[in-house]
């Protein structure tokens, strides 16, 4: 038998436990991290939504930035939602001063691009790089949302809000891919559908 796949959830701050449920529901073995230890044993790790801002001073304060990079560099698949999204990349918009991510990620991404009036916003996206990702649009939950105003050659966009969408949304790049590393605007874990979180467990485990 094969060793079961392990999946750290991040977990200084933000939206852990959802994570954790949705790594669950797919039979993966989803352990909460805190310590340097803990990234050991990881196959991947999800970074969750939360506050940018907050994560990164308590990945600091936990000695988790270092080893978080060095895992990251050396090849360890990362997902990030959201907040998580900012963690990876290695551009950040309308950071606060001291604001520090982990990077990884060859893009820029822009904070709260959503706008600070409108803290949530939907949208059902063409995802043609997940199961059945054109036929059943994927719902996306976008709160107090970035979104990736810039990407390097090496990353592969996989989905963006639609053209139809009103105001600057429209046409934003909100899911993107550069090797193993994975970061989505919106929130998958909120909605029950398991489709992202599929995804990234398969590039886990194709890694
Ligand atoms: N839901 C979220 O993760 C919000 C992200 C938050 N606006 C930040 O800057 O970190």
């Amino acid at each position: 038998m094969t060793a079961p796949t392990r999946i750290g959830v991040l977990a200084v701050q933000g939206d852990v436990r959802e994570h954790v449920h949705a790594l669950e529901c797919l039979r993966v073995q989803a352990i909460t991290v805190r310590r340097p230890h803990e990234l050991d044993e990881l196959d991947g790790i999800v970074i969750p939504g939360g506050e940018s801002t907050v994560m990164d001073k308590l990945v600091r304060a936990f000695g988790l930035q270092g080893p978080l990079r060095d895992r990251i560099t050396a090849g360890m698949p990362a997902y990030g939602s959201c907040a998580g999204m900012i963690m990876l990349a290695d551009r950040v918009t309308d950071a606060t001063a001291d604001q520090q991510t982990l990077g990884g990620m060859d893009i820029t991404v822009r904070r709260n691009a959503f706008g600070r009036q409108v803290d949530s916003f939907e949208a059902d996206l063409s995802v043609p790089a997940i199961r059945d990702g054109v036929a059943e649009p994927l719902r996306a939950v976008f709160i107090r949302a970035p979104w990736v105003e810039d990407v390097g050659a090496d990353v592969e966009v996989l989905a963006r809000v639609p053209e139809s969408a009103e105001g600057a949304a429209a046409g934003k790049v909100v899911m993107a891919r550069q090797g193993s590393l994975l970061v989505t605007s919106f929130h998958p874990e909120v909605t029950g559908d398991l489709r992202v979180h599929e995804y990234f467990v398969d590039l886990v485990r194709g890694a």
